[in-house]
């Protein structure tokens, strides 16, 4: 498969990304791998896989492209979304077609240069993880082909519950490829994301966290319950 062509799967799609809640029931290598074939018989056109080995365990059996990162909490970076070289390579080797990194220009580990660089010379297409239209517009001069919002909102006070439209405009107004990512939890924000100028967008609490999921209806019957009540 070449990068043309992935990128072509992804025009105006979704990604599902199969990312569970950490150490939860359904954080085992089988529950994300199922979880990523019930999202390609869904309509998803590619899956975000976190982990090496959750990410070979899929490659082997979809036939759509994974997008692979891996997370790790670091003692002296705030940067979680693979921030080493070793991490590209393995992602690599382990059938990921598309590699999404932190870009945002917090203190880290490998400068993002250094990761966008092994990224391509493995092959594959790189997604900068981005939190500002500083962060999308230094990737997209270092060749980056996917620019993603996935940052926007989680790198300092509280976390918005909107998804960041601005940001999507600000950055498809240049000409880049946008993946939005990040709070599109219902189909109309994800719809919204395209009208707005979005390449495609990926969704992950709203259909892989059942917990969250759960946990949001929970919250809503509570709140009507007390309106009930009163
Ligand atoms: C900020 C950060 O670390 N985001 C992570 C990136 O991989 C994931 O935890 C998110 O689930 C993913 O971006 C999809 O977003 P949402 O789950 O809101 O649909």
């Amino acid at each position: 498969m070449d990068k043309k062509y992935i990128l072509k799967q992804l025009d105006h799609q979704l990604i599902a990304s199969c990312q569970p809640v950490d150490n939860g029931p359904m954080d085992t290598p089988e529950a994300i791998t199922r979880m990523a074939l019930a999202c390609r018989e869904g309509g998803a056109a590619a899956v975000r896989i976190q982990g090496v080995i959750n990410v070979a365990e899929v490659a082997k059996v979809l036939d759509i492209p994974v997008v692979g990162i891996v997370k790790r909490d670091l003692p002296d970076s705030e940067v979680r979304i693979t921030p080493f070289l070793e991490d590209v390579y393995a992602l690599a080797e382990a059938g990921a077609k598309v590699i999404a990194y932190d870009a945002t220009q917090r203190k880290r580990p490998v400068a993002t240069s250094e990761l966008v660089a092994a990224i391509h010379r493995s092959g594959c297409i790189a997604m900068a993880d981005c939190a500002t239209l500083e962060d999308g517009i230094l990737a997209a001069e270092m060749g980056v082909e996917l620019i993603g919002t996935t940052m926007s909102g989680y790198t300092g006070g509280p976390v918005p519950k909107e998804p960041d439209y601005q940001l999507i405009r600000d950055l498809a107004e240049r000409g880049y490829q946008v993946v939005a990512e990040g709070r599109f939890n219902q189909p109309e924000l994800a719809s919204k994301a395209i009208s707005e100028g979005a390449y495609c967008v990926t969704v992950g609490s709203a259909i892989t966290r059942v917990e969250h999921i759960c946990q949001w209806f929970c919250d809503a019957i509570d709140e009507a319950s007390l309106i009930v009540e009163k």
